[in-house]
C-alpha cells in the first residue's frame, strides 16, 4: 500500500502539492486524475523518492521509498519513458537496470516479451517512436516483478493495441494482488481500466472515491427523449410539461431533449398527460469525462481559448452577410455537463431556449482562491 499523509512540495514560490493525504490500496487499480500542472508527477516522484517532500510524508508498505527493504524488487515505475540512454539498446538498457537490482539477465527477455519489443530489442532506444519508449519504460517497471508500480501517463502515444494490451495488463497486475497507481488524462480509457480514483486540482486532493462514486456524486444520469419530427409545437409542448415538474430539460443538437431530475416512468406520465407521443425515452449514465470535467473546472490552470487569426483570415460570409467568429470562452459546442445529482435542478423556461439553441453552459465549480493554493512564505 502507498500512503500520503500531508504531503506537501514547494519549489520556489510555487506550491506544486499542498497537503495531499490518501492512500492506494493493493487489489485494484487506483486512477489518478488532475489537470495539467495539478501535481500529479511530482506525487509520484516524492513516492519513489526522486524529490523529497517539502512538507508531510509518503510511504510504501509503511517505509520511505528510501527504507523500503530491496526496493527495486518491491516498486516499479514508469515516470518518465524518455529518461533512457539512446545509445543503448532496448536490451541493454534493461540489463543494466537488472545488474543494478540483482535481477537475473533472462528476466531482461521474459519483459521484453511481454511488452512487445523483442524484436527490436538489440536496436538503440534513440530511434525508438512514443510508443515504443512507452513499452521500453514499462519493461523496465515490470523487471523487478514488483508489488507496487507506478505508471505515469503509460498509455500516452500508444496505438489501439497497446492501449488495450495496458488496459488488460493494469487490471491482472492489479488481480494478481498488486498495488496499482496509474494517471492518465484519458478518462474514457480510466473509467475501463480503474475502479478507484484520486483526484487532484492545482496539488489539493478533489476526490478520493471509486470510479462509480465519482460519477454519481459529480453528475447526474439523465433520459433522452424524442417526439415525432413531424408535429409541430409537441417538443415545447413536453419541455414545458417537464420543466413544470421540476425536470431540467435541455435541447440535445439532433432535436431530442435531454432529462434531469425526472424517473424515466415520470416522463412517461408526464408526456401522456400532455397529449404528447414519444419516439424515444432513454435512460443514460454520465461519463467519467463529464463528471471530472465538472469536478475539476475551477481547477484547470492552462485553459484553451479558441483562435481567431486575427488578420489571417478573410471574413467568412453567407449570402454577403458576414458570419460571426465563435466568442472565445462560450464553451465547447457539443460538450454538456449534466449537474450533479444532489444539485437543486433550476427549472427551465423552455420558452427563452428555443429549439437547436447553443447549450448552456455550466456554472464553475467553486475556485480555488490564490491563497488556497499558494503557501504565503
Ligand atoms: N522541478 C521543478 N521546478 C519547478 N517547478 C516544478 C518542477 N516540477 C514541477 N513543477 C511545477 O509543479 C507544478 C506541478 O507539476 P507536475 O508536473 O507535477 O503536474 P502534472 O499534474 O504531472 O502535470 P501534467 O498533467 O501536465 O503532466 C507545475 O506548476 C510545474 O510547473
Amino acid at each position: 500500500m502507498i500512503e500520503a499523509i500531508g504531503l506537501t512540495k514547494r519549489y520556489g514560490a510555487k506550491t506544486a502539492v499542498q497537503d495531499l493525504s490518501f492512500q492506494v490500496r493493493p487489489g485494484t487499480v487506483t486512477g489518478f486524475l488532475g489537470p495539467n500542472g495539478s501535481g500529479k508527477s511530482t506525487t509520484m516522484r516524492m513516492i519513489v523518492g526522486l524529490d523529497q517532500p517539502t512538507g508531510g510524508h509518503v510511504t510504501i508498505g509503511g517505509h520511505p521509498y528510501r527504507h523500503v527493504p530491496n526496493a527495486p524488487r518491491q516498486v516499479g515505475a514508469l515516470l518518465d519513458a524518455k529518461a533512457v540512454h539512446g545509445g543503448r539498446s532496448a536490451r541493454n538498457h534493461l540489463l543494466c537496470l537488472a545488474q543494478l537490482s540483482g535481477i537475473p539477465a533472462r528476466r531482461v527477455d521474459e519483459v521484453l516479451g511481454v511488452v512487445g519489443l523483442q524484436d527490436v530489442a538489440r536496436r538503440r532506444s534513440k530511434g525508438f517512436s512514443l510508443g515504443m519508449g512507452q513499452r521500453l519504460g514499462i519493461a523496465a517497471a515490470l523487471l523487478g516483478d514488483p508489488q507496487v508500480l507506478l505508471f505515469d501517463e503509460p498509455v500516452n502515444g500508444l496505438d489501439p493495441e497497446g492501449i488495450l494490451w495496458v488496459r488488460n495488463l493494469m487490471q491482472s497486475l492489479a488481480a494478481e494482488g498488486r498495488t496499482v497507481f496509474v494517471s492518465s488524462h484519458l478518462m474514457s480509457e480510466m473509467a475501463l481500466t480503474a475502479e478507484h480514483l484520486i483526484v487532484i486540482g492545482r496539488g489539493r486532493l478533489m476526490a478520493d472515491m471509486s470510479v462509480r462514486d465519482f460519477i454519481a456524486a459529480n453528475a447526474a444520469g439523465f433520459a433522452r427523449v424524442r417526439v415525432p419530427d413531424r408535429e409541430p409545437g409537441a417538443r415545447e409542448k413536453l419541455s414545458a410539461a417537464l420543466a413544470r415538474e421540476g425536470g431540467q430539460v435541455l435541447p440535445e443538437p439532433d432535436g431530442a431533449l435531454r432529462v434531469a431530475g425526472l424517473p424515466l416512468p415520470r416522463i412517461s406520465d408526464v408526456a401522456h398527460g400532455a397529449g404528447v407521443r414519444l419516439w424515444e425515452l432513454s435512460p443514460h449514465q454520465a461519463s467519467l469525462e463529464e463528471a471530472y470535467m465538472r469536478l475539476t473546472q475551477g481547477a484547470v490552470d492552462y485553459r484553451s481559448t479558441d483562435d481567431q487569426r486575427t488578420g489571417l483570415r478573410e471574413v467568412a460570409t453567407e449570402g454577403g452577410v458576414p458570419v460571426a467568429a465563435p466568442q472565445p470562452g462560450a464553451g465547447q459546442p457539443g460538450w454538456y455537463a449534466p449537474p450533479p445529482p444532489r444539485q437543486e435542478p433550476a427549472r427551465t423556461d423552455p420558452d427563452a431556449r428555443p429549439a437547436g439553441a447553443p447549450l448552456p453552459t455550466v456554472p464553475p465549480a467553486p475556485e480555488l482562491s490564490k491563497s488556497d493554493t499558494e503557501d504565503p512564505r
